[in-house]
């Protein structure tokens, strides 16, 4: 059994691997080429179900190099289906920095992704919110991040420019279906632990209006590959700190369930205009 077959382990190369991984989604789904790949973050699996039927699902494990899901709220299932005449990919789940198993793990499926056709990469995430005005339920476009994990997942004298990461075309696109949507940017942290309220100082004095634990090493991993990168963030709940009030995953998951109808809506109307 070659390495990138065992579940959650990826050979030397990751890019192998994602090419692997690719190979085997076009033999199970039978499509030659995907167009957008979409990640579901944590409380956006409900809204995942507002997309329409998928014509091909199976466990992500079914793919060389990617591990069983670890986090509630996470399927560890992929999709594949037509979305307003979109061939898309839609991760149910994603692996986290957090579970260790290193940054290539972390954007194996963006990198999959992309290898399969994918140019177009909708990344999805439940978070905390500093701003002022902020509150649960709320949708954030992502317009810039600050990546605090101290880690790339680029190896090596590969100086990749971030400018405008997060697509302003994509972004005015977003904010053209729902002029209210807000931006802001996002902070990612190594987690699993929440942030302390001094922490959540500390980021705002930085310049961050979201805090999570995932989405800024995908979104470096899809520039590195050319893909197009959409960042939108659910609000689950006030960042540490602001409410006095203890933070929790169910809370965060509870948000998802809340907001899947609005949040559905949105990325099917967005699908068909990116
Ligand atoms: O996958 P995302 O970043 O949406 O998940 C967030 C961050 C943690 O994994 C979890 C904490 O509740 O939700
Ligand atoms: N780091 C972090 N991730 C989250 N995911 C959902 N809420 C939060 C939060 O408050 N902080």
């Amino acid at each position: 059994m070659n390495a990138s077959a065992i579940p959650g382990h990826l050979p030397s190369d990751p890019y192998t691997a994602a090419n692997d991984a690719a190979a085997t989604l076009r033999a199970l789904t039978g499509a030659e080429t995907h167009d957008v790949a979409l990640v579901m973050g944590s409380g956006w699996l409900p809204a995942a179900d507002q997309l329409g039927p998928a014509d091909h699902e199976f466990p992500v494990t079914e793919l060389p190099g990617f591990p069983p899901p670890a986090v509630e709220g996470h399927a560890g299932t992929v999709r594949s289906q037509l979305i307003e005449g979109r061939r898309a990919l839609v991760f149910l789940g994603r692996t986290h920095f957090y579970e260790g198993r290193g940054v290539a793990a972390v954007v194996h499926g963006v990198r999959t992704a992309v290898a399969a056709g994918c140019k177009t990469i909708v990344l999805t995430n439940g978070c905390g919110g500093l701003r002022e005005g902020m509150a649960p339920g709320q949708p954030v476009l992502i317009s810039d991040h600050l990546n605090l994990t101290a880690s790339s997942p680029v190896v090596g004298a590969n100086f990749i420019d971030l400018t405008d990461l997060y697509s302003p075309r994509l972004r005015a696109l977003c904010k053209e279906i729902d002029p209210s949507l807000e931006e802001g940017v996002y902070a990612q942290f190594t987690g699993p632990h929440y942030e302390t309220p001094a922490e959540i100082r500390m980021a705002r004095t930085l310049g961050a209006d979201l805090v999570g634990m995932s989405t800024a090493l995908e979104a470096i991993a899809a520039r590195e590959a050319g893909a197009e990168v959409l960042g939108i963030s659910l609000v689950t709940n006030l960042a540490a700190g602001m409410t006095g009030q203890p933070l929790s995953h169910e809370e965060v998951l509870q948000a998802g369930r809340d907001s899947a109808t609005r949040m559905g809506a949105l990325l099917r109307q967005v699908l068909g205009r990116v």
